[in-house]
């Protein structure tokens, strides 16, 4: 059976938790991280099958087959590259830390250098496969554009930079636009969604990112616009924000989980 350590037990890890121990997966949840001890060991009591350990990082790192990140950037920065070296599989969740071309370059050489594999779920978007597919041939363009409820914005270093008062919004209003390597460290809790777009499509200077704030909107929607030889597509997501944490849909917890029956299945549907 697959061992999973899980770093990170906010709202995506406790989800990817929860699937794990319904037994639905031939694995097992071994250990947990996170900074705060007690969300972990709180996460641990709420579970029935597995009791997973509160482990230090580096004895997590020797101790599961997998490794899912579903913290920060910050712990994508410290934990990720130690857990390639150790030969680790990792499922990474905070995937705007990648916009670091040179993290991305340690990573992507640590993977292959040991032979490990890193997953990137689609997250809180439709139309990976797409991009996945058009990008066999030429994409000319990619454009994100991120609607969300002013509030679930708050914190955002654009925000406190440019001292936006969110409460106050009353329409739609454009806060940022710009590329994908912007946008990810404007709004590192908001858009890692165009990370994984840049990864799978053109990168991160040429896909282009609006964020706009609609208080008339009670969920996260994600648009993208794909152009290349192969034509041209649209997609939108009316994503249920998790009540834990608004920023972050529930659709993103769900790719987490999907990515990891994709792992763990003989049979892969989908690009
Ligand atoms: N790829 C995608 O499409 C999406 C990615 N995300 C990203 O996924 C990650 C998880 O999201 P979500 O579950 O909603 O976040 P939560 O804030 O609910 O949970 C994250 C947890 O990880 C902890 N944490 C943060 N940094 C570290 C660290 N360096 N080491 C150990 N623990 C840490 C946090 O502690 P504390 O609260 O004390 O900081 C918190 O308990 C976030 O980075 C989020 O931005 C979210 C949505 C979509
Ligand atoms: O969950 C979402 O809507 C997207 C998100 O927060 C992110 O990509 O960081």
């Amino acid at each position: 059976m697959l061992k999973i350590g899980v770093i990170g037990c906010g709202f995506i890890g406790g989800q990817i938790c929860r699937a794990i121990d319904s037994g639905a997966f031939d694995a097992e949840l071994y250990a947990l991280f996170d900074s705060s001890q007690s969300k972990a060991l709180k996460l641990t009591a709420s579970l029935k099958r597995y009791s997973p350990a509160y482990m230090r990082i580096e004895e997590l790192l020797q101790s599961v087959d997998l490794v899912i990140e579903s913290a920060s950037q910050n712990a994508v920065r410290l934990i990720v590259p130690q857990a390639l070296e150790a030969g680790r599989d990792v499922m990474v969740l905070s995937v705007g830390a990648l916009a670091d071309e040179e993290l991305r370059e340690k990573l992507f050489r640590l993977a292959e250098q040991n032979n490990c594999k890193l997953y990137f779920p689609s997250g809180a978007i439709v139309g990976i496969d797409g991009i996945n597919s058009a990008s066999a041939s030429e994409i000319s363009s990619v454009t994100l554009t991120t609607r969300k409820p002013p509030l679930n914005l708050a914190g955002a270093p654009h925000i406190e930079a440019l001292g936006i008062e969110l409460e106050k919004i009353e329409k739609e209003t454009l806060l940022f636009e710009g590329p994908a390597s912007e946008a990810v460290k404007a709004f590192p809790a908001n858009v890692n969604v165009a990370a994984t777009i840049s990864l799978a499509g053109i990168g991160f200077d040429r896909t282009k990112v609006k964020v706009v704030a609609d208080p008339s909107l009670s969920r996260n929607v994600h648009e993208i616009t794909v152009e290349g030889k192969f034509g041209k597509f649209f997609t939108r997501v009316e994503n249920v924000p998790s009540p834990e944490n608004p920023k972050t849909s529930y659709l993103a917890a769900l790719s987490a989980i999907s990515t990891l029956k994709k792992i763990l299945s003989p049979v892969q549907i989908g690009t």
